[in-house]
């Protein structure tokens, strides 16, 4: 199928956003109702995950199929090009006229991916506020130890229930915080590469990822377990965040050198924290290198409850200087403060100075 997106010239912008966006508690009930208003609820293919199925997803299928539609549920693991060939080739066999990512970032960027090669809408539907994939247009889809954001599809519409989420475990929800504060960093970088390498830049989408970092830390005291209010202040920024990929039409605006590190973590630690987590740390050392104000960062993780340290993370610091040094070769084509790559004593100095490592 034809991308009509890929006739953008630079005269022209062409983005794509949700249509419905859904944000409060008990939303999740108004699933049929979203539907219905679309017009694509008669054979709905399902992507979820083990924990997320139970949280959310079969409960989603029973209201489905008490609106009369049709619902297949696809488990997933892993977020591999594999998979969404696999999800791809069942959605196409049910004749699906939408797909529902149900849970977390891996099951959301699947649905995103196998809906779009059906062309086919899909809603997202976050069981954790862990990442800002919620809503943008972007999907991230891990092989052979890379990590590729592809251009999908935004989601046609966004059910986030912050009762629902409020009760997911902390951890994920103050990941989610992490994704977003390392948009700091992220935009430094991609300033960086407009000034050096005469990349494209948005004001307004940098404005959008740097306002959503600034909502978290602003508020960082009111990030608590368990409270609805948490959870929808995580949720609100996250939506603005994946808004701003969705106008950059790239990751750029909310993924650095910080998302580098983190992607470079995920294939050489031997028990990767999550994703938002290691952003985010990342974000404080890349933030020591852009010489800004990486304590400020570090605090606001420190208040929320987010970990700050390799330890914390349940990660070697051995394992901390390797992703360091491993970084910049991750995504070599994306230009950061980390250029050619650092050495062995400067990767030491950065986590040991920024307390990420012991001394
Ligand atoms: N497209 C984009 O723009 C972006 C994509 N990403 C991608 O998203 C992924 C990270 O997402 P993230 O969600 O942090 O991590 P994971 O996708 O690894 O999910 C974390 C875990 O949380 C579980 N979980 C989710 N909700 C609940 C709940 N309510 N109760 C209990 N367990 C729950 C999931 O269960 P289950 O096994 O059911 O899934 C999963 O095991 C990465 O692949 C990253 O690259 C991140 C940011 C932006
Ligand atoms: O995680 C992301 C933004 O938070 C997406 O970034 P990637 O392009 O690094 O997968
Ligand atoms: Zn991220």
């Amino acid at each position: 199928m034809h991308d009509w997106r890929e006739d953008e010239t630079a005269a022209m912008k062409w983005m794509e956003f949700p249509r419905e966006v859904l944000i409060g508690k008990n939303v999740l009930n108004k699933v049929p109702d979203v539907l219905n208003k679309l017009k694509i609820g008669k054979k709905v293919f399902l992507v979820t995950g083990k924990n997320t199925v139970d949280v959310a997803g079969r409960q989603i299928q029973e209201m489905i199929e008490e609106n009369g539609g049709v619902c297949e549920i696809c488990v997933s693991e892993k977020a591999s090009p594999e998979e969404v060939q696999k999800i791809t080739e069942a959605g196409a066999a049910l004749e699906a006229d939408s797909f529902l990512g149900i849970g977390s970032g891996r099951s959301i960027d699947l649905a995103k991916l196998s809906s779009k090669n059906c062309d086919v809408p899909f809603i997202s539907i976050p069981t954790a506020a862990s990442h800002d994939g919620i809503v943008s247009s972007r999907a991230s889809i891990h092989s052979d130890g890379k990590s590729e954001s592809f251009e999908a599809q935004a989601p046609i519409a966004v059910i986030a229930d912050t009762e629902m989420i409020s009760r997911a475990p902390f951890r994920l929800l103050a990941a989610g915080c992490g994704d977003v504060i390392s948009n700091y960093t992220s935009v430094l970088d991609w300033e960086l590469a407009s000034r050096h390498q005469n990349e494209p830049f948005s004001r307004s989408s940098a404005m959008m990822a740097y306002m959503s970092a600034d909502m978290i830390t602003n508020s960082a005291d009111l990030i608590r377990p368990g409270l609805e209010s948490s959870a929808r202040i995580a949720v609100k920024s996250l939506v603005l965040s994946g808004t701003a990929m969705s106008v950059a039409g790239s990751s750029r605006p909310a993924s650095g050198a910080e998302h580098m590190f983190s992607h470079a973590l995920d294939r050489i630690a031997k028990k990767p924290a999550l994703h938002g987590e290691q952003c985010a740390v990342g974000s404080i050392m890349m933030m020591y290198l852009h010489g800004g104000d990486w304590e400020k960062i570090r605090n606001a993780l420190l208040q929320i409850g987010a970990p700050t340290t390799a330890k914390e993370m349940g990660i070697d610091d051995e394992e901390i200087i390797e992703a360091l040094l491993r970084a910049h070769t991750i995504r070599p084509e994306r230009y950061t403060i980390l250029g050619s790559g650092l050495t062995p004593s400067a990767a030491e100095k950065i986590a040991a100075v920024t307390k990420v490592i012991t001394e």
